[in-house]
């Protein structure tokens, strides 16, 4: 995989509020990155520190082997990075059709792929009408539609399926898999945990200034022996048995056993005693990115 982008040691303070300290990060082409943590972390700040309009106080944003160093080379990076349009930015007296031929004159220099990102986003019966006629939802998705016009090789999403609905929701990830597909590096800024499991690659959890786990889908991830417990319940299991020292309790609501340590008769021993408790449901398998959002921030 061809290296697109790294990050070394970038530390961003707000007057004395430290937001990012210290993070590091590389990534390659066709990677979704999926990128959690709760509203006010630094999400935004670090897409704003990869795109150049914040300066870390230290570290460094290489991007293809380009730096920020000279403005040549920042213009060399901003032909292959493009950064989601917040909603404000729209012009209401323009028609969509006419902010997509911005953003493709902008970086891709064409308009020839314009028809197909429309019909793809079901946006043909609205996209030559202004914008003040859009409801959210379809501004919405004129912002995706800007970003497939720019067509760069590397995408800053942030809060992309704001305000969509289930059908739109699924159209863009969908569309999110093919811009994978043409190699693209993209980082998805979300508070839709389920939905990245879907589609993301690996998903970085933000806290305290840098990234505290990644968690990884390409690889054979770890099972877990996963009950629906109250907390009572869970109490009285507790003194009940010697529950494995690996074992967590997210959010109050779901225990979660390792099975990596477990012999097979353990597992089965384990699961006969859970299923006796006031459980809702047991489950066995890896836990996705809102189990683990929940245990680091729950
Ligand atoms: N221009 C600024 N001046 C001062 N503080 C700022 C500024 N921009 C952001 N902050 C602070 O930095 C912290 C991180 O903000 P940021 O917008 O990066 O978080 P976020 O993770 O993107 O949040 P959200 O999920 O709400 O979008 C917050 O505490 C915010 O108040």
């Amino acid at each position: 995989m061809k290296r697109l982008l790294e990050l070394k040691g970038l530390s961003v303070a707000y007057k004395d509020k430290q937001v990012l300290k210290d993070l590091s990060l590389q990534a390659g082409e066709g990677e979704i990155i999926g990128l959690v943590a709760p509203n006010g972390t630094g999400k935004t700040t670090l897409f704003h520190v990869i795109s150049n309009a914040i300066k870390p106080s230290s570290g460094s944003v290489s991007i293809s082997g380009h730096t920020y160093q000279s403005e040549k080379q920042e213009l060399a990076i901003h032909k292959k990075l493009a950064t989601f349009p917040d909603q404000s930015e729209l012009f209401e007296g323009l028609s969509g059709m006419d902010h997509l031929r911005l953003y493709a004159d902008m970086w891709k220099g064409s308009n020839d792929h314009l028809a197909h990102i429309t019909a793809t986003l079901k946006m043909d019966h609205y996209v030559k009408k202004k914008v003040h006629t859009y409801s959210l939802g379809m501004r919405q998705r004129l912002c995706f539609a800007m970003m497939a016009a720019a067509d760069t090789s590397i995408m800053l999403l942030d809060e992309v399926m704001n305000g969509l609905d289930i059908e739109n929701v699924s159209i863009i990830s969908n569309q999110l898999l093919e811009f994978k597909k043409q190699k693209k590096l993209i980082f998805v800024a979300s508070h839709l945990l389920t939905n990245l499991d879907l589609y993301a690659d690996r998903v970085l959890y933000l806290k305290d200034g840098h990234f505290i786990h990644e968690l990884t889908f390409e690889e054979q991830q770890a099972d877990f022996i996963k009950v629906e417990l109250d907390e009572e319940s869970y109490q009285t299991l507790l003194q009940e048995h010697q529950l494995p020292k690996e074992h967590f309790f997210i959010a109050n609501r779901l225990l979660c056993i390792p099975t990596a340590h477990l012999y097979q008769h353990e597992r089965a021993e384990w699961i006969e005693v859970l299923l006796r408790y006031k459980g809702k449901e047991l489950t066995i398998g890896p836990l996705g990115t809102l189990e683990y959002y929940e245990k680091f921030y729950g």
